[in-house]
């Protein structure tokens, strides 16, 4: 791990020779990488990624900003940068892109460049959302867990809206126009934000804990129509989830679908913006049973379990344990005081 009490640097031009960008303490790109075992010729792909950085750095919008899920993406020798976890997030980029290194570098590029603009870190660790979005998601956390990379899960109870159309249109068409250094509707900072934070849970580099699950719960929904609000809205976080947010799902689940209902799944295959990977992890059933993947001991009965103690997964709600990294702290700090320079200078 990164000794996160050392002053930051800022300065993230200089290159590094692949030697050292690869090898830090001896350990070499191969060596880091725990979470999934990789061929010899992959090794050497992500080898050539690594070496690539200072080129990846010098391409991006704004130089200062180089985080990927609260970790410094940057060559070995900077402060904060944890090669063994950044070279697992770099590995995650590479499978995505099935290993061709240029198409990789490239979606980098516009990953952190999205960062920079969206600053997802805010989104989870500094913005409130309305009690109306936070009732739709909950991240619980079964540290015992070991199948299925399912320790960390995001929930996300679309059955308890009332009426899906009214939260779009409310939060969810258009960017948020009140304030011009946050982009994207509530809804979606909201969704990204949940998803942020559930990544403050995992362990890149363990690999059972290394992705996580997704649970969609539809109890109590009826829709004959998708309208466009939702469709629009739908479509954008799905899209900036595959784009960005690569190699991290192990299994989504949509629960309690109305039977009636298989249609908007046809929907969302036909958006086209679904991998065939992605869609491949994707268990859409009529019931809410999850006990065969969690266990019948974490869950509440509402979803198969027989922990008594439990009614409502609410109440395993484990986002309050999740701390925003010492490298995202440093970089949110940086933009609070960026946002205060700007009030300042309005003022003046
Ligand atoms: C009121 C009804 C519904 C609402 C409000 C709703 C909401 C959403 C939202 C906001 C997303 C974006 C991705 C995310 O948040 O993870 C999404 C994705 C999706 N929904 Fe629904 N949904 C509804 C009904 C359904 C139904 C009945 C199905 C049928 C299985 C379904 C299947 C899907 C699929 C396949 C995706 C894509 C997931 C992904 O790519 O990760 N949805 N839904």
């Amino acid at each position: 791990m990164s000794d996160h009490s050392k002053p930051t640097d800022t300065t993230t031009t200089e290159p590094a020779t692949p030697k050292e960008a690869v090898a830090e303490h001896g350990e070499t790109v191969e060596t880091t990488i725990k979470s999934v075992k990789i061929t010899k010729e992959q090794t050497a792909k992500l080898q050539q990624l690594v070496s690539l950085l200072p080129q990846i750095l010098k391409e991006i919008d704004n130089q200062e900003y180089d985080e990927i899920f609260g970790w410094r993406i940057n060559v070995a020798d900077k402060e904060h940068v944890d090669v063994g976890v950044r070279n697992e997030i770099l590995l995650k980029f590479l499978i995505a892109h099935e290993y061709d290194v240029q198409a990789t570098k490239a979606k980098l590029v516009k990953t952190l460049n999205w960062r920079n603009e969206f600053q997802p870190l805010s989104a989870a660790f500094d913005e409130v959302f309305t009690k109306e979005l936070a009732d739709l998601g909950v991240i619980t956390y079964f540290k015992d867990l070991d199948n299925h990379n399912l320790k960390v899960a995001t929930w996300n109870l679309y059955g308890n809206l009332k009426s899906p159309k009214k939260i779009f249109e409310k939060y969810g068409s258009g960017a948020g126009e009140d304030d011009e250094l946050r982009p994207g509707s509530q809804f979606l900072r909201w969704r990204i934000g949940l998803m942020e934070k559930s990544l403050g849970l995992i362990d890149f580099t363990d690999p059972h804990n290394s992705k996580i699950g997704q649970v969609h719960d539809y109890k109590g929904v009826s829709m004959f129509k998708i309208d466009p609000g939702m469709k629009a809205a739908t479509k954008e976080i799905v899209t900036i989830f595959g784009d960005n947010y690569p190699e991290l799902l192990s299994t989504k689940f949509f629960v309690n679908v109305p039977s009636l209902m298989g249609w908007v799944f046809t929907f969302f295959k036909k958006l086209g913006v679904i991998s065939a990977a992605t869609l491949k992890k994707f268990q859409v059933m009529n019931h809410g049973d999850l006990s065969p993947w969690f266990g019948k001991s974490r869950l509440p009965a509402v979803y198969g379990g027989d922990n008594e103690k439990v009614k409502l997964i609410f109440e395993l709600e484990a986002a309050q344990s999740v701390k925003v990294s010492a490298y995202g702290e440093i970089l949110l700090k940086k933009l609070g005081d960026k946002q205060i320079a700007a009030v300042n200078d309005d003022v003046e």
